[in-house]
């Protein structure tokens, strides 16, 4: 990838003039995870890269948070597998607002701190907002993005979520079978979805107290915050079922029913 890119935080010097001011001040960096292998998919084929609706999963997402003007950088996570795609589709596609593609960690709790350890070098400030995205929710919406954004301007962390329409049961394993321990309202479950939000500062301390714990897995970036910084309020942004996560290739033809839907929208 060409390495000269504008540095992370340049992008609020040129944030677009509907900018306000406090976009202006701290910059809004959206970390696109994607240094995952896909092990539910096919690890000969990484989901990432896969293309739907002809156009790369994750070009969906980097399109997305280039295309919406609150966000002045965008920081792209890989690994080793896709580096050098990813990379050559920065370079083929321009996209000015990323400033980095780094190396993700094994699970993703770590690829979140690799990204967390950059903007911490880069000398992020304290208030700038993140919006961590799954590279493989290709059709996260702009007013989801917007909202995402704004929900920062009264909580220091977020995550889009949709009311769950199943009954969610919590259970435990026991004597090799598994059974129900409580049976929650179903009007207060939501299934959470991603970008998930956070100002720098409430984020790097909810991983620098959870990083203390290595037993600690957990599988989004909100529950680092719910667990760890328990006085937190964490507000959900409505999100929708098309924002789906691309996770086995099951989900294939539902995601090119979604793309086909947007790509005739867009005409
Ligand atoms: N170590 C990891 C693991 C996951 N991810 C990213 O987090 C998002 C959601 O993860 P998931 O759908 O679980 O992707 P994989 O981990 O690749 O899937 P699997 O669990 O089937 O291996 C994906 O965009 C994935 O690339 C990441 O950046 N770093
Ligand atoms: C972050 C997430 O998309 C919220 O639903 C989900 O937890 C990611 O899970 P995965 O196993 O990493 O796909």
């Amino acid at each position: 990838m060409s390495d000269e890119r504008e540095p992370l935080g340049e992008g609020m010097a040129m944030g677009a003039p509907s900018v306000d001011a406090d976009a202006r001040r701290a910059p809004v960096v959206a970390v696109i995870l994607a240094a995952g292998f896909g092990t539910r998919f096919d690890p000969m084929r990484p989901k990432q890269l896969v293309s739907v609706g002809g156009r790369p999963v994750i070009a969906w997402s980097i399109d997305a948070f280039e295309a919406n003007p609150r966000i002045t950088d965008i920081l792209v996570v890989v690994n080793p597998q896709v580096r050098h795609a990813v990379e050559r589709l920065v370079d083929e596609r321009g996209y000015p607002k990323v400033r980095a593609v780094i190396d993700g960690g094994e699970q993703r709790f770590d690829s979140t701190v690799n990204a967390l350890r950059m903007l911490d070098s880069a000398g992020i400030p304290d208030d700038a907002r993140l919006l961590i995205h799954d590279a493989v929710r290709p059709f996260v919406g702009q007013s989801v993005i917007t909202a995402c954004v704004a929900s920062l301007d009264g909580y220091a962390a977020s995550t889009v979520a949709v009311a769950s329409t199943d009954t969610v049961l919590v259970t435990e394993e026991s004597e090799g079978s598994r059974l129900i321990t409580s049976v929650p309202d179903r009007s207060l479950m939501y299934r959470a979805q991603t970008p998930q939000a956070f100002r720098f500062a409430t984020l790097r301390k909810a991983y620098e107290l959870a990083s203390r714990d290595p037993g600690f897995t957990p599988t989004d970036d909100t529950r680092v915050v719910v667990d760890y910084l328990p006085h937190t309020d964490v507000a959900i942004v409505p999100g929708d079922d098309t924002n789906i996560k691309i996770t086995t290739r099951e989900d294939m033809p539902v995601a090119e029913r979604i793309a086909a839907r947007i790509l005739v929208g867009s005409r």
